[in-house]
C-alpha cells in the first residue's frame, strides 16, 4: 500500500553545489562517441540471455549501424560469454574499425579469465567496475572509503600488469565507479584521480572514465551538474575520456545522456531501444535520432529503421513498445482529425530538399525507411483531413472540400457504429457504396452527341436504365450536361462542379464531381468516374440524383415507421 507520507520511506536527493554551472547554456553540435551495451548490460536484464547466434546477429547489425565500440560480454560470467568473445576473434569478426569491450568485476580470478578471453584480439577495452555509493559500502560489502577504494586500484593494477605483459594487443583501459550518481562527488573524484593515475593515463593515451547512475536517482538536472563537478574537478581531465552510462529509473534516461553531454561527457554507454537492467539503458536510438532531427548527423545509420527493431526484437526476445520514439509501429500513425488535416496539408506543402516542416511530424518517417502509408489512420476521432488522405494515396481521388465533409460524415457513422478503425480499404469500399455503386433508380448505359450545332446548343442522346428498364431520351442543352439533364427531364440544379485525371496515359481516368440540388432539396454530391471526362459527368449526375432519391425513400419510411 502506498505509504500517506511517503517522506517518512523516502528521502530526496540533494543538489548539487554548483552556481556557476555552464551546461544549461550549451548546444550539442556533434556527437558523442557511442558505446553499445547491448550484448553485455542489455544481455544480462534478459529473461533468457542470448545464445552465441543471438548474440552474432545482434554484433553484425550494431556494426552496420555504425557502432565503433561495442561491449560484447562479461567473459567470466558464463562459458557462453567467453565462447563468443572467443569466436569473435578466432572468426575474424571485427572490422578493423571497431574496438571490442568486455566487463569485469575487481576480483583476482575474473580478470585473469577476462584477459585470457581476449586473447589475441588486435585492439580491446577491458572495463572494470566496482560500487563505490555509501549504500553499497555499508550494505554490500561493509568496507570504508579507503578499502573501497583499494578494490579499484587492485583490479587497475592487475589489469595494467596482464595487458603490459601482452604487448600484441592494443590495450584501452575503462574504469566505471558503479552508482556514481548515488556518490559524495568528493569521494568519486578520489577514486577516480586514483585509478587514473594507477593506470597511468596520458593526453596521448587517455583512459576511459565511465560515470554510471546505476539507478537513476535524480532528475536529470543533477546528474548534469555532477557530470559537470567532475569535469571540472578531475585531477587529469585532459587523459580521460568522460562517459556516461544513464539507466532510466525514473524515466528520464535520455534526457540525463543529453545534459550530461551539454556537461562535458564525450561517450555515452546504452542500448538500442532502451533494452538493459530493470527500466533499461539508455535508449541510444532515440538519442541518436534527437540529434538527426537537430540536423546533426549522429554518425549511426538508422535509415532502414524497422530492420534494426526486427534484429533487436530478436535477439532481446522483448517488444518494442508501438509508441516508441521513432521506431514504434504507431509513431507515425494520425488517428485524430486535426492532427490529420494538419499532416496532410504539411505533406502537401513539403518540397523536396527543403527544411522539413510538416505538422506533428518531428522527422520525415522516409529517412528512417518507413513509408507513408500508416501515417493517418481513419477511426471515430479522425476528420475529413484523414479520410482524404488515404482516398487520395489510395484511390487517386481528389475529393473538393464540401464534398470532403460530406464524406467524412459517412465514414464517422461507420467507425461510430463499429468501434473500429477504418483502413483505406474499407474507405475505399464506403465511398464505393456511398457514391458510385447506385444503379437505381437510374443507370448510365451511353450516350450520343447528336449534334453541336451552329446556334451553340448541344443535341444529346442518353440511354439509361430506370428502375431497370432501358430508355432513350433526348435533350437541348447549353453544354453536355445542361442536356443531360434536360433528357433526364427531372429538377435538377448543378451547382458546383470538379473534374481531374486519375493516373496517366492508356489507363488514365477521368473523376467528376457535381454538386447539385434535385426537387430543391438539399445539396449533395454525386460521382463518377470513367474513361473520359463526359461519360464520368454524366455518371456523376446519375450518382446525385439517386442517392437524393434514395434519402427522399428512406424519410418517407421513417416516416411511416413512427406511430400515429
Ligand atoms: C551495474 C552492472 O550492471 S554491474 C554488472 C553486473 N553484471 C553481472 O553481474 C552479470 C555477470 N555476473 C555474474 O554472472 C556473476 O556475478 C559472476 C559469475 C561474475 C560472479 O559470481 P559469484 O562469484 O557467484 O559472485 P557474485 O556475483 O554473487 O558476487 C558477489 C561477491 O562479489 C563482490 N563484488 C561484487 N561486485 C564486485 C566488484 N565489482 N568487484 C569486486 N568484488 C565485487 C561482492 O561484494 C560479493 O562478495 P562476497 O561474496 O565476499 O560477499
Ligand atoms: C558496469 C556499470 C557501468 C553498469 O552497468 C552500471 O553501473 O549501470
Ligand atoms: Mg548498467
Amino acid at each position: 500500500m502506498m505509504s500517506p507520507n511517503p517522506g517518512t520511506k523516502y528521502r530526496a536527493f540533494p543538489p548539487v553545489a554548483l552556481a556557476t554551472r555552464t551546461w544549461p547554456d550549451k548546444v550539442i553540435t556533434r556527437p558523442p562517441i557511442w558505446m553499445s551495451t547491448d550484448l553485455r548490460d542489455g544481455n544480462q536484464s534478459l529473461i533468457e540471455p542470448m545464445n552465441v547466434q543471438r548474440k552474432l546477429r545482434l554484433f553484425h547489425q550494431l556494426v552496420r549501424i555504425g557502432f565503433k565500440e561495442i561491449e560484447v560480454a562479461f567473459p567470466s560470467a558464463s562459458q557462453t560469454d567467453f565462447d563468443f568473445v572467443r569466436r569473435l576473434i578466432d572468426e575474424d569478426r571485427i572490422p578493423d574499425d571497431v574496438t571490442i569491450e568486455v566487463l569485469t568485476q575487481s576480483r583476482e580470478d575474473l580478470i585473469h579469465r577476462t584477459m585470457e578471453s581476449l586473447q589475441g584480439a588486435r585492439r580491446a577495452i577491458v572495463h572494470l567496475y566496482n560500487p563505490v555509493a555509501p549504500v553499497f559500502r555499508r550494505v554490500v560489502f561493509g568496507k570504508t572509503r579507503e578499502e573501497v577504494k583499494e578494490i579499484a586500484l587492485f583490479g587497475t593494477r592487475l589489469i595494467r600488469q596482464l595487458a603490459d605483459a601482452r604487448p600484441d594487443t592494443e590495450w584501452r583501459f575503462q574504469y566505471s565507479p558503479e552508482a556514481f550518481s548515488m556518490t559524495e562527488l568528493d569521494y568519486a573524484k578520489e577514486v577516480c584521480d586514483a585509478v587514473v593515475q594507477a593506470w597511468g593515463a596520458t593526453r596521448e593515451q587517455p583512459m576511459i572514465l565511465n560515470l554510471p547512475s546505476t539507478v537513476e536517482c535524480t532528475t536529470p538536472n543533477v546528474y548534469a551538474d555532477q557530470i559537470e563537478w567532475m569535469h571540472r574537478h578531475l585531477a587529469q581531465r585532459e587523459a580521460i575520456i568522460l562517459s556516461v552510462h544513464p539507466h532510466n529509473d525514473r524515466g528520464t534516461a535520455v534526457a540525463s545522456a543529453e545534459l550530461a553531454v551539454m556537461a562535458g561527457a564525450d561517450r555515452v554507454e546504452g542500448c538500442l531501444f532502451g533494452n538493459g537492467e530493470r527500466t533499461g539503458n539508455v535508449d541510444l536510438v532515440t538519442l541518436a535520432l534527437n540529434l538527426y532531427t537537430q540536423g546533426v548527423h549522429p554518425g549511426l545509420d538508422f535509415s532502414d529503421i524497422d530492420a534494426v527493431r526486427q534484429c533487436a526484437e530478436a535477439c532481446n526476445q522483448l517488444p518494442v513498445h508501438p509508441r516508441h520514439p521513432y521506431a514504434g509501429d504507431l509513431v507515425f500513425t494520425a488517428f485524430s482529425g486535426s492532427h490529420q488535416d494538419a499532416i496532410r496539408k504539411g505533406f502537401a506543402r513539403q518540397k523536396a530538399g527543403a527544411i522539413w516542416e510538416v505538422p506533428y511530424l518531428p522527422i520525415d518517417p522516409a529517412d528512417l525507411g518507413r513509408n507513408y502509408d500508416a501515417v493517418i489512420r481513419v477511426n471515430s476521432q479522425s476528420g475529413k483531413g484523414g479520410v482524404t488522405f488515404l482516398l487520395e494515396n489510395e484511390c487517386g481521388l481528389s475529393l473538393p472540400r464540401r464534398l470532403q465533409i460530406e464524406f467524412s460524415r459517412v465514414v464517422q457513422q461507420a467507425t461510430d457504429a463499429t468501434g473500429k478503425e477504418a483502413d483505406a480499404r474499407h474507405i475505399r469500399t464506403l465511398f464505393e457504396r456511398e457514391y458510385l455503386d447506385h444503379r437505381m433508380p437510374y443507370a448510365y448505359n451511353g450516350h450520343a452527341v447528336t449534334s453541336s450545332a451552329s446556334d451553340g446548343m448541344t443535341r444529346l442522346e442518353i440511354d439509361v436504365d430506370h428502375q431497370g428498364r432501358r430508355i432513350t431520351r433526348h435533350g437541348l442543352g447549353n453544354g453536355p450536361i445542361d442536356a443531360f439533364v434536360d433528357a433526364l427531364g427531372l429538377n435538377i440544379r448543378v451547382m458546383d462542379y470538379h473534374e481531374h485525371a486519375i493516373g496517366s496515359g492508356a489507363d488514365a481516368k477521368a473523376a467528376c464531381y457535381v454538386e447539385l440540388r434535385v426537387d430543391g432539396g438539399p445539396t449533395l454530391f454525386g460521382v463518377g468516374i470513367a474513361g473520359n471526362i463526359l461519360t464520368a459527368s454524366f455518371k456523376a449526375l446519375l450518382s446525385g440524383v439517386n442517392r437524393h432519391l434514395l434519402a427522399v425513400a428512406q424519410e418517407v419510411q421513417r416516416a411511416e415507421a413512427v406511430p400515429a
